[in-house]
């Protein structure tokens, strides 16, 4: 099958589930009180500050109260979008400074090469904001790998385990869901993209429970 688009997940299928988990959370959780003491008057930051308050239901929250909030966010791994955006600008920092590269299994950096040299189009789908994403793939183990990339979706498209997100993602791709193939390591999120006709690949690298999709154990192993 000659797919045209890849749209993949990171945490889990590109990326180590322990580099997001052990690397990219703990120093945002580090980072984040500073940042938003220091930076809350920034125009970027104050915006994710007021969502965060709205969704707290406290417009005249403290910054005290909101980085409590973001920590206990962020423990809980809640996939909450201006998270993501503060979390993103954060890392930012960090990729700058050279404290962290962004972890790609070697089978992923090679075969998305392979992929977009033959014509397929790829595109990224994490909770991660759109600019983490570019960030891991800018600040890469290979390299600046944002040039094989044509676009990336976050939480502003939807939730990852909701059919409506795939749907919107096929609006933006404008092709028809036989020609795109999904890859992820959660079951969820490829049972909702498959109920829409998307091509699924479970990429099963540290034990993820199967479900009923094609599955494999790297990029190698995916037929594209
Ligand atoms: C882009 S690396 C950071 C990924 C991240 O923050 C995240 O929450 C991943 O969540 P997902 O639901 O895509 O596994
Ligand atoms: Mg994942």
């Amino acid at each position: 099958m000659n797919y045209r688009a890849l749209v993949t997940d990171i945490e889990g299928t590109t990326t180590r589930i322990s580099f997001v988990t052990e690397v990219l959370f703990p120093y945002a959780a580090k980072q984040l009180p500073d940042f938003i003491r220091q930076r809350h008057e920034q125009a970027e930051v104050a915006l994710q500050l007021k969502a965060i308050r709205q969704l707290m239901k406290q417009p005249d929250a403290s910054l005290d109260a909101i980085i409590t909030q973001l920590q206990a966010w962020i423990a809980a791994d809640e996939k909450i979008t201006p998270l993501k955006a503060l979390q993103g600008m954060v890392w930012r920092l960090g990729y700058q400074q050279g404290h962290f590269t962004g972890h790609l299994y070697p089978d992923a950096a090679e075969q998305l090469k392979a992929w977009q040299a033959k014509g397929v189009q790829l595109f990224i789908y994490s909770s991660g904001s759109v600019e983490a994403q570019q960030l891991l793939f800018r600040h890469s183990d290979f390299g600046d790998l944002t040039p094989l990339i044509s676009g990336y979706f976050d939480t502003r498209i939807g939730a990852k385990k909701e059919i409506s997100s795939y749907a919107a993602i096929l609006q933006h791709l404008q092709l028809p869901p036989g020609q795109v193939l999904f890859l992820s390591d959660v079951v969820a999120e490829l049972d909702a993209a498959h109920q829409l006709g998307i091509a699924t690949c479970q990429l099963i690298r540290e034990g993820q429970p199967a479900g009923s999709h094609p599955t494999a154990e790297d990029f190698y192993q995916v037929n594209l």
